[in-house]
């Protein structure tokens, strides 16, 4: 178990998944976790009472008992939380920023000398402890520090450590990448709803088929085109989908939704310096 404390600056949709996973998990007591937001204080009544953790608004949070702090509002409140938060921090204690698109040297600009920050990006599957999260530290970040986070974040599924400027594919892949998949889901719902099916049938049938064919690829040795061949019959029912996937362009629009949430990610901190230099 990790002794150390942790504060949720943000209690939104993102929040409530990794505060849910990090509870459930036993990796760090529900006491040292404690969730803060702005003003919502029916949000925390309602994230206290399901999770056990420890809630307050964000200007009664006493910052000299925590360790890690988890950035968790959206982007575009960035620049009044650093601004916030530059003179009541440590150098000992670590931010930890969720947010899409906001660099560590974006943060280490804007708080004092060599302080300590790491970037991630989680999703919400993180719920049930099967995220897949990116993480890279900043550059005065101590090893230990790392370790700390890494290990917090196994709490909620996977970890990768990566270079910062993979960060936005990575976004695009795995931060955005449950929406692909419940769009996906949508479309074979409506499908198989046309012909008659129900969707409460339809959703253990196409939730399993996902999760079946998420453990081929992470179990078995085989590349997705080989696992995608062995399905394939000649002349047979997938060949005949898969005709109809490319004919629609399915493959292309797969890779263009990567790239337009990355493209997103990246278009997102220029917009927050945007916000910074008109302000000024
Ligand atoms: N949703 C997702 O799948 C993923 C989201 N992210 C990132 O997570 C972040 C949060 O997204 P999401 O959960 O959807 O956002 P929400 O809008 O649901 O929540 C934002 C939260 O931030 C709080 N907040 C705003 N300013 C402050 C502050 N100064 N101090 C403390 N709390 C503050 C708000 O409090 P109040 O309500 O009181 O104003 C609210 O609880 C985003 O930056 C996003 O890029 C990253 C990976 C995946
Ligand atoms: O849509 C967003 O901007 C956030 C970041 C990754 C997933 N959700």
């Amino acid at each position: 178990m990790i002794n150390k404390k942790i504060a949720f600056l943000g209690a939104g949709s993102m929040a409530e998944a990794m505060i849910s996973g990090m509870a459930e998990s036993g990796t760090i007591a529900k006491e040292n976790i404690i969730v803060t937001n702005r003003s919502n204080q029916d949000r925390l009544n309602s994230i206290h009472e399901k999770y056990g953790v420890r809630t307050v608004l964000k200007d009664e949070l006493d910052f000299s008992e925590v360790d890690q702090f988890i950035l968790a509002m959206k982007p575009k409140d960035i620049d009044a939380v650093l601004a916030d938060l530059k003179d009541k921090i440590q150098p000992n204690q670590v931010l930890v920023s969720v947010l899409a698109g906001i660099s560590t040297s974006y943060m280490e600009e804007r708080l004092n000398e060599n302080q300590q920050v790491i970037r991630v990006m989680p999703n919400t599957s993180s719920m049930l402890r099967e995220s897949a999260t990116a993480l890279c530290p900043g550059k005065y970040t101590d090893m230990e520090q790392v370790q700390v986070a890494k290990e917090l974040l196994r709490a909620i599924g996977e970890v990768f450590v990566i270079e910062e400027d993979k960060m936005d594919v990575f976004t695009g892949i795995a931060g955005s990448g449950p929406a692909y998949f419940y769009y996906l889901m949508e479309h074979i719902e409506e499908t198989g709803r046309a012909e008659g099916m129900d969707s409460e049938t339809l959703r253990e049938i196409g939730a399993q088929t996902l999760l079946g064919a998420a453990k081929m690829m992470l179990e078995r040795d085989e590349s997705p085109t080989e696992l995608r061949e062995n399905v394939t019959s000649p002349n047979g029912t997938t060949a005949a989908g898969l005709d109809a996937l490319n004919a629609n362009g399915g493959g292309r629009a797969i890779s263009e939704a990567v790239k337009g949430a990355a493209s997103r990610s990246k278009e997102l901190s220029k917009e927050i310096e945007g916000l910074l230099v008109g302000a000024k």
